[in-house]
C-alpha cells in the first residue's frame, strides 16, 4: 500500500518527466469514485486541526497540468503526498485485495496452524530409550487410587468369594438361620432357652429366646397384642410331635439373689419382642412336658407361629384411643382414655380357667392393647403355688385398675372347691353387634344430653323466680315462656361446656388405680357388669364340665360342639362362648 502511494506521488515524478508523454499527471485521478478512501482521508484531515481543514480536495485544482503543480508546491507541499481522485487510466481497486492487503490483528503462527500437515518422519525409538521412558514411568509417583487398586481388588474378589460360598450352601445346610422373622406360622425358627425356673413339683417357668434375635429385631415386630389369643408350636425333633404352648408377654429381667427368683418385666417396646416367657406343666405320662421341661439352658429348640386361637371381634372403640397395657409397679399403669359417649360401650368377659388354662387370659390382659372391658375371671387350681408370685401381683394391680376380677377356686383332694351353677353369672346382650347398634348408642347419647339440659332448665327457672320473689318481696308469677327464653340464652353455653366437660374430669387422674378407685367406683357402680362372652379352658375334662364338648372336627376348625354343663344351665349359646381347649 504504502509503495503503491508512493508511486503515485505526482511530486515525486521527475521534473523532467513532468511535459513528456510517459507523464501521467492524467492517469493520478481515479475516475472511480473511491469515496471510502477519499472519505476517510478528508476525516483524517479535519481531524488533524483547523488549519488543515481549510484544505481539502475539493480546494485542489482539477487537472494538474494546468498549474497545479505549483500551487500545491506553493500551498501545501505534503498534499501533493495524497492520491486524489484519479482522473482516468488505473482501474479501481478491488475491494477483497484491500481486505488482503490490511494489516492482520493477529500474527501468524505456524505452531498454531492446526490444519498443518506435517511429513516429518520420526525414528523409532532405541532399546535404550525405550527402557529409559519405562523406568521414568515406573519412577513417577502414582495417585492414591493407583496405590489402592490391588487391595480392592483382592477385598473385592474375596467378597464375591464369600457371597457364593454362602449362596451355594444355603439351601443345602438347613441349620443356618436364613430367616428375618421372629416367629413363623409355615416354618420352625430356631430359639434358644434362656432362663429355666422350677415354679413347683410340676410347673417350670421357661423363657425362650429368638436365635441371633438382635438382628431379627430390625423389622419392628410385633407379636404381642391384645386384639387375639395365640400360641406357638414347639416340635420335638426326635419323634416328630408337636405341642402348643402360650407365650406370656413377659421376660426375666433379673434374678433374686435371695429367693432365686426371676424378676418378670412385661414386654411393652418393640425393642423387648423375641423374648416370651412359658409356664409349663410337666405330666409324669406327658411325653412332650417331660421333654421339654428337661431342656438344659441355651439348648436350641424349633417354635412356630403364631397359632390365632382367637381374635377379637370389631369393636367402635378401636378407632380411639387404646387401653393402656399393664404395669410392674401400680402407680406406673396409666388412666383409660376418655372414650366418647355416643359410641357403644365396651364388652364385657367372663373367663373360665383351670389349672395352665388360666395362661391365654394372661395373654391377653398383661399384652399392649389390652381388652377395654371389664373380665370376671374364675380360675381353678390344685395349688397356690403353681402361680408365681409375681403374676399374683399382676392379677392384684389389674384388679386395683378396675380391669378384672380374680376368683381364685383352690381345690385339692382334701378341700375341693369347684365351679358351682351359683358362681355361674347369666350372658347380658353385646353392647356392639352391628351398626344398628351404633345409631341406637348416638340416639341414647342425644336423649341423655335433653334430659341433662332439661333439668338445667328447670334449675335456672327455680332460680330466677326465687330472686324476683326477694326482689318483689312477694310471690309474683312469672311468666313461663319469658323465663324459658331467658334461661335458655343464659344457660346455653354453661350447659354445654358441662355437658362436654363432666366435672368430675377437670381433675385429671394420674393413674389407672386413681382413675378407677376416684371417679369410677365413686360412681357407687361396685357391682362387676354383666358379661356378653364367656372364655372356657382347660383340660377336656373341665371344659365338658363347664361349657360341654366343643367339637372341632371339620374344614374350618369351627367349634360345633353342643353347649352343655353349667353355662347351658344358664343361657349361653355357641355364639357367645370360645371353647379352647
Ligand atoms: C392352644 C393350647 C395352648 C396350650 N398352652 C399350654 C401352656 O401354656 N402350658 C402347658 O403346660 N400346656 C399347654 N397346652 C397343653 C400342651 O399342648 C400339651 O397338651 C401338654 O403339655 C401335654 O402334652 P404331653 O405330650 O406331655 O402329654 P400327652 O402325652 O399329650 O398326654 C399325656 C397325659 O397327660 C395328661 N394331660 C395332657 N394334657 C393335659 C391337659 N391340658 N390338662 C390335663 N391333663 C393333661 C393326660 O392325663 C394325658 O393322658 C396347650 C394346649 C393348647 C391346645
Amino acid at each position: 500500500m504504502q509503495n503503491l502511494k508512493l508511486f503515485l506521488r505526482p511530486q515525486l515524478v521527475a521534473p523532467h518527466l513532468r511535459g513528456s508523454p510517459l507523464n501521467f499527471p492524467k492517469a493520478l485521478r481515479y475516475k472511480s469514485s473511491d469515496s471510502d478512501s477519499e472519505t476517510k482521508n478528508s476525516n483524517e484531515s479535519n481531524k488533524a486541526g483547523p488549519s488543515e481543514n481549510n484544505i481539502t480536495d475539493n480546494n485542489l485544482p482539477i487537472n494538474r497540468t494546468e498549474g497545479a503543480h505549483d500551487l500545491t508546491e506553493k500551498f501545501n507541499p505534503d498534499l501533493s503526498s495524497k492520491v486524489t481522485k484519479p482522473s482516468s487510466a488505473l482501474p479501481a481497486m478491488d475491494p477483497s485485495l484491500r481486505t488482503l492487503m490490511a494489516k492482520t490483528k493477529v500474527e501468524y503462527n505456524p505452531v498454531t496452524n492446526s490444519q498443518q500437515q506435517s511429513y516429518e518422519f520420526k525414528a523409532p525409538k532405541t532399546p535404550k530409550q525405550l527402557y529409559k521412558e519405562k523406568m521414568a514411568e515406573k519412577a513417577r509417583p502414582k495417585s492414591k487410587l493407583r496405590k489402592l487398586l490391588p487391595s480392592l481388588i483382592i477385598c473385592g474378589g474375596l467378597c464375591w468369594g464369600i457371597f457364593t460360598y454362602k449362596y451355594m450352601t444355603k439351601d443345602s445346610n438347613p441349620n443356618v438361620d436364613t430367616d428375618s422373622a421372629l416367629l413363623r406360622e409355615d416354618k420352625f425358627l430356631p430359639y434358644l432357652i434362656s432362663f429355666k425356673h422350677k415354679i413347683n413339683d410340676d410347673h417350670y417357668l421357661i423363657e425362650l429366646t429368638r436365635k441371633n434375635r438382635a438382628e431379627k429385631l430390625i423389622h419392628n415386630e410385633q407379636l404381642f397384642n391384645g386384639d387375639r389369643l395365640w400360641s406357638v408350636e414347639i416340635m420335638q425333633p426326635d419323634i416328630n410331635i408337636v405341642r402348643n404352648y402360650t407365650p406370656l408377654p413377659m421376660y426375666v429381667a433379673g434374678i433374686d439373689p435371695n429367693t432365686k427368683e426371676p424378676h418378670l418385666r412385661l414386654v411393652k417396646e418393640l425393642a423387648e419382642e423375641g423374648k416370651f416367657i412359658l409356664i409349663v406343666k410337666r405330666y409324669n405320662e406327658g411325653e412332650f412336658s417331660r421333654w421339654l421341661t428337661g431342656r438344659n439352658l441355651l439348648e436350641e429348640i424349633n417354635v412356630r407361629g403364631p397359632i390365632v386361637e382367637y381374635k377379637m371381634p370389631y369393636h367402635p372403640l378401636n378407632r380411639y384411643d387404646e387401653r393402656p397395657q399393664m404395669s410392674n409397679t401400680l402407680s406406673s399403669i396409666k388412666p383409660d382414655p376418655i372414650w366418647p359417649e355416643n359410641v357403644p360401650k365396651p364388652e364385657n368377659y367372663v373367663f373360665y380357667g383351670a389349672g395352665t388354662g388360666i395362661l391365654p387370659l394372661f395373654q391377653l390382659i398383661y399384652s399392649p392393647n389390652p381388652p377395654r372391658g371389664f373380665t370376671d375371671v374364675f380360675y381353678s387350681l390344685r395349688d397356690e403355688s403353681e402361680l408365681l408370685p409375681q403374676i399374683k401381683t399382676l392379677n392384684f394391680f389389674a384388679e386395683k385398675c378396675g380391669r378384672v376380677k380374680f376368683h381364685y377356686l383352690i381345690s385339692n383332694d382334701k378341700k375341693p372347691n369347684h365351679l358351682t351353677a351359683e358362681k355361674v353369672s347369666s350372658p347380658t346382650l353385646p353392647n356392639f353387634t352391628g351398626g344398628w347398634d351404633l345409631r341406637m348408642s348416638e340416639e341414647v347419647y342425644k336423649q341423655k344430653l335433653l334430659r341433662e339440659k332439661k333439668a338445667e332448665v328447670e334449675k335456672q327457672m327455680e332460680r330466677a323466680s326465687n330472686s324476683l320473689k326477694s326482689l318483689t318481696g312477694n310471690a309474683t308469677l312469672v311468666s313461663k315462656d319469658a323465663v324459658i327464653v331467658t334461661s335458655d340464652s343464659n344457660s346455653s353455653s354453661s350447659a354445654s361446656s358441662t355437658y362436654i366437660q363432666p366435672t368430675n374430669s377437670r381433675i385429671k387422674p394420674e393413674s389407672a388405680y386413681q382413675q378407677w378407685v376416684f371417679f369410677k367406683r365413686a360412681k357407687g357402680d361396685s357391682t362387676t357388669p354383666p358379661p356378653s362372652f364367656a372364655f372356657v379352658c382347660g383340660p377336656e375334662s373341665y371344659i365338658s364340665d363347664v361349657s360341654g364338648k366343643p367339637d372341632l372336627n371339620n374344614l374350618e376348625k369351627k367349634d360345633n360342639g353342643p353347649i352343655g354343663g353349667l353355662l347351658m344351665e344358664k343361657g349361653w349359646n355357641l355364639n357367645n362362648i370360645k371353647r379352647l381347649q
